[in-house]
């Protein structure tokens, strides 16, 4: 079989692409439709210009100005411009390139309702393009068909040749399920009426090479929301005519060509063969009614013939048993949906789905289209052209990429009314024609010169000769050597034979010689008929010996071809069945995607807002920062000028303090009893309160609280002496002879207490390590100094003072007997001590539960404020 598509090419460079046949600009043509509008848009310049005018209804309407544009086209034919012009000037040459072997693409595109299927299909009365060019490819080669079914299509988009006698068998199959394989006759598909009265071009292309034989096949196929329907299929078995079973796949061929798996090619013999399928697949077609159009196509579709053909063998009757001699060209007749606005057209529900696939496909064409050009303008391929968006750039890819004619027309409807729809088809067009394809090239005539040329015709002389020879055994055709065979006759009439005279011998002898030559010709035809009765009956053994061999072979080869039918049968249920998972997996895909996308839509959404709280958690926390700054600077400043003012009282206290101080040992100068008393109660370390502001003096003993005390009353500040603890007074008296271990903090800190404790002798230690410090005979007294903070705050100095009595063995024992206090406190409580004091308030445990809570909640508090 031999394929007019090339194996698919690489992208050309710059060497190859000189090397590389010519290429061509796609053509693109342009049509006017008649209307009736009262506002048209499209002026017809010349035969291949067009201008464009903004209408005023628009430009007043969106407030723009008037523009004017003009598009040039191959050619562009006006409103008054007939189907047969277009058809000439369109369609003929790729009728022509079909029948040399070549393919071509013909497409219409515009907007809906713009006469795309007019142009295509044309009215009975008037036929379009595809009728038309089904017309002329039978009329160029009506008589030189093969006979049905001596090519058969291998579903793999290549053909098989058959010999006569499978030929006929598949025609008998046909006759006798009285169905035309492709279409059955359902009561749905009726004829179309019209078909009988419909035009019939007459043109026939010339150059038809004779000594090949022709089949043409077609195919019909919608591509319907990007999913491809075979209107010729037949509803599988069971199926309850859903158009399920009518979805097909594009595949590629082992020669990497594009083609519809399982689609059904139909072999026709005629125009009428083909218009009838045709029309009983237009009725599968969807077309609805918009606002636009009252039969407007929901979805593209593509009309291919096929054109197959192969060489006679030597003699010129056979057809050449080798698939390999098979040449196949195609012409794809496809009349795209129109392009629309949805806003325009008002479709809702199905036929706004079915728009927006229309819309998504042609977008996907022109997005194949520029990156075409793009790559074709700046030299290197390096874009992709997006083919596998839809399934309509899909299947043509080939045409695109490869070789193939491709051509355009667009249709326009100048109506003011479809003037931005018609911009946007006029700058499609545009692109497009910048487009170039590669030229094809002829397909090579599959013979080489291997036969003579003339084969048919010499054939047809050859059969015609014979036939009179057999009707009338004329002398004319002697020349022809042709072995007719012994001629069985026993020889001329018999001689006169009337016996006129009874002495006649010679009468006689005459007949013996001729009933003996006749005799000799009966033995002699005798032995020839003998002799090829034997040669008959060998030849016969021969044949039966040969056909009861073929028979077993057949038989064998029966079986083997059902069980191969059996296989096939299970794959195609297979491949169909998976092709209808791989659409429902495709379709659940789709829907994944859109769920996907939509998915992650919203989560874009929510980062998007998380990104803007965070934004504005971070300026909130900014501002915070800046807040608590600033009030840290304030209260640090509130802090130091409190601290301050608290310095500058606490000084001017300690100058008052001095002041009345001064004032009390000048008071207590004259009275030297006072004065020995006060000196006596320093000496047994009595608790001394200094009262900064009143100027009073309390002096207070703590180590015993029964202990009476003497007040001295004077004129002007108040002096208040408190008496020593009776034992203090009584051991006092030997105090300057007592040996006392003073036993004190590493770093004491130093008193500033006006009486300070008397120990004459004295020895000051910081630990009690050396047991000889206790047990050493002169040592009688004991002195432990313990200096701490009071809940006030101030500075406290234990002495708790005791005697060293020896023991029994020879040791020595303290007994404590006094715990004297000393501190100074103010008699004015600062806001500072108050809350020093009110913390060490908190931290110490106090006795009773009620003096406990209150300490907890005022700690609390005062802890919480600091
Ligand atoms: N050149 C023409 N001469 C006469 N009638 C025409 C011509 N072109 C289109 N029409 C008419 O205009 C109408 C719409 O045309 P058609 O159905 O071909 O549009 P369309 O482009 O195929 O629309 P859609 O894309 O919706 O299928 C039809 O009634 C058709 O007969």
């Amino acid at each position: 079989m031999k394929q007019a598509w090339p194996k698919r090419n690489q992208q050309p460079n710059k060497k190859q692409s000189k090397s590389v046949a010519q290429r061509d600009s796609l053509q693109v043509f342009c049509r006017l439709r008649p209307t009736n509008a009262s506002e048209t848009c499209i002026k017809v310049i010349s035969d291949t210009v067009i201008q464009v005018t903004t209408p005023e209804s628009y430009a007043s309407a969106r407030n723009v100005s008037v523009k004017q544009m003009q598009y040039t086209f191959q050619k562009v034919f006006d409103e008054r411009s007939t189907q047969q012009q277009v058809f000439s000037e369109m369609a003929l040459p790729l009728v022509d390139h079909l029948i040399h072997g070549r393919n071509g693409l013909l497409f219409t595109y515009g907007v809906t309702g713009s006469g795309k299927t007019y142009t295509m299909s044309g009215i009975p009365s008037d036929v379009g393009i595809m009728p038309r060019c089904l017309d002329i490819l039978f009329n160029s080669i009506g008589s030189l068909q093969a006979k049905k079914f001596m090519f058969k299509p291998d579903k793999l988009n290549g053909f098989d040749v058959q010999t006569e006698a499978e030929a006929l068998l598949d025609r008998q199959a046909e006759i006798n399920s009285k169905s035309r394989p492709g279409l059955r006759r359902d009561k749905d598909l009726g004829s179309d009426p019209n078909l009988n009265h419909r035009t019939v071009d007459t043109t026939k292309i010339d150059g038809v090479d004779e000594d090949n034989a022709y089949a043409v096949f077609i195919t019909y196929i919608e591509i319907y929301n990007n999913y491809v329907y075979d209107l010729l299929g037949e509803f599988s078995d069971g199926d309850s005519r859903s158009k399920v079973s009518l979805l097909k796949l594009i595949r590629e061929d082992a020669a990497h060509n594009m083609y519809i798996h399982g689609v059904n090619e139909v072999e026709v013999k005629s125009p009428e063969e083909a218009f009838e399928l045709y029309h009983k697949a237009q009725k599968r077609r969807r077309i609805a009614p918009t606002m636009s159009n009252a039969e407007s196509s929901r979805g593209h579709s593509v009309f291919t013939i096929r054109l197959v053909q192969a060489p006679l063998d030597i003699q010129g009757d056979q057809i050449i048993q080798d698939r390999k001699m098979i040449g196949i060209s195609q012409l794809s007749l496809v009349d795209l949906a129109g392009a629309e606005r949805t806003s325009r057209t008002q479709n809702e529900g199905q036929r706004l789905k079915e728009t927006g696939k229309i819309n998504n496909s042609l977008m996907t064409l022109r997005k194949c289209l520029d990156t075409l050009r793009e790559n074709q303008l700046t030299g290197n391929c390096s874009k992709i052209p997006p083919y596998r968006e839809s399934r309509l750039t899909q299947l043509f890819k080939n045409y695109f990429e490869g070789e193939g004619y491709v051509r355009m027309i667009i249709c326009v409807n100048p109506a003011a009314e479809d003037y931005s729809e018609t911009l946007h088809v006029m700058n499609f067009s545009e692109v497009s024609q910048e487009v170039q394809v590669t030229a094809p090239t002829p397909m090579k005539p599959v013979l080489d010169n291997r036969f003579t040329p003339g084969r048919r015709k010499a054939n047809q002389i050859f059969r015609k000769a014979l036939k009179e020879i057999e009707d009338n055994g004329s002398t004319d055709s002697a020349h022809i050597p042709i072995d007719v065979g012994l001629v069985y006759s026993l020889g001329p009439a018999f001689p006169p034979m009337e016996l006129l005279d009874p002495n006649d011998d010679q009468i006689i002898k005459n007949l013996a010689r001729f009933l003996e030559a006749r005799a000799n010709r009966r033995a002699e035809l005798m032995a020839d008929i003998a002799e090829r009765c034997a040669n008959f009956r060998v030849q016969l053994l021969d044949v039966e010996k040969d056909r009861v061999l073929k028979d077993q072979e057949n038989l064998s080869l029966k079986a083997m071809l059902d069980q191969n039918k059996k296989k096939m049968r299970s794959i195609e249920t297979k491949t169909v069945d998976d092709d209808s998972k791989i659409c429902n997996l495709q379709r659940e895909l789709e829907d994944y995607t859109s769920k996907y996308k939509a998915v992650k839509e919203k989560l874009n959404e929510a980062e998007m807002k998380l990104q803007q709280l965070e934004e504005e958690k971070m300026r909130d926390k900014q501002r915070y920062n800046n807040k608590v700054a600033t009030k840290t600077k304030e209260l640090s400043r509130e802090f130091e000028l409190k601290m301050r003012e608290e310095k500058e009282l606490i000084e001017q206290n300690l100058r008052d303090k001095e002041r009345r101080m001064k004032i009390a040992r000048r008071a207590l100068a004259p009275g030297e009893s006072i004065s020995s008393s006060s000196s006596t109660d320093n000496h047994h370390g009595v608790t001394t309160r200094s009262r900064r502001r009143s100027a009073e003096s309390t002096i207070s003993s703590d180590s015993d609280a029964k202990v009476p005390r003497l007040e001295t009353k004077k004129e002007g500040p108040k002096t208040f002496v408190a008496v020593s603890s009776i034992r203090g007074h009584r051991r006092s008296r030997s105090m300057s002879h007592d040996q006392w271990l003073h036993h004190q903090p590493p770093t004491p800190v130093k008193l500033g207490t006006v009486f300070q404790p008397i120990m004459k002798k004295r020895k000051s230690v910081t630990k009690l390590t050396d047991v000889k410090d206790v047990t050493d005979s002169k040592t009688n007294k004991y002195c432990l100094v313990a200096q701490n903070q009071d809940t006030d705050g101030e500075l406290e100095t234990h002495l708790y003072k005791g005697d060293v009595v020896p023991t029994a063995v020879g040791g020595a024992q303290v007994i404590l007997t006094d715990v004297e206090t000393l501190k100074i406190t103010s008699p004015v409580t600062s806001p500072v001590k108050k809350r020093v004091a009110a913390y060490n308030a908190a931290i110490s445990k106090p006795k009773d539960v009620e003096s406990r809570c209150q300490t907890a909640i005022e700690g609390h508090c005062k802890r919480f404020r600091r």
